[in-house]
């Protein structure tokens, strides 16, 4: 039972791993993200915050990516099923950048809170 449910999370792993390797090869957004959301913990790390602002940007920065995942998800079937032009593809598609365009703009009004309590002391 143990060892069943280990080997399920190994596995679990090594598949998420080979998810996250294959997105960050194919999709060029996914590596822009990336990018904004380490320079954001960095600042986040490096700036004089509070423990809860911190508890802020770092998680909003791990949802950014998260959904740019599943945004890769939707658009991968969405491929898969049919690569015509159809109505229902491109709502799809458009919701899964929806989604992360929300979680992004998350980060930025954290952000924006956050630098305006620093300037103004
Ligand atoms: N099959 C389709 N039918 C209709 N519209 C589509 C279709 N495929 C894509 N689109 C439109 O083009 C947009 C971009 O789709 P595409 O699959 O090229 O994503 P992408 O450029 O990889 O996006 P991202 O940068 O978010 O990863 C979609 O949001 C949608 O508006």
């Amino acid at each position: 039972m143990i060892a069943r449910e280990w080997r399920r999370f190994v596995n679990r792993c090594v598949w998420s791993w080979a998810g996250w390797r294959d997105a960050w090869t194919h999709e060029p957004s996914l590596v822009f993200w990336t990018v904004i959301v380490a320079l954001s913990s960095l600042a986040a790390l490096l700036l004089p915050l509070s423990a809860t602002e911190r508890l802020v940007i770092l998680p909003l920065g791990v949802l950014v990516l998260a959904m740019e995942l599943i945004n890769t998800a939707v658009e991968r079937v969405v491929d898969l099923i049919s690569r015509d032009h159809h109505d229902l593809a491109r709502r799809a598609k458009d919701a899964g950048s929806a989604a992360v365009a929300l979680a992004a703009i998350a980060g930025g009004v954290g952000w924006v809170v956050i630098l305006a309590r620093l300037v103004g002391g």
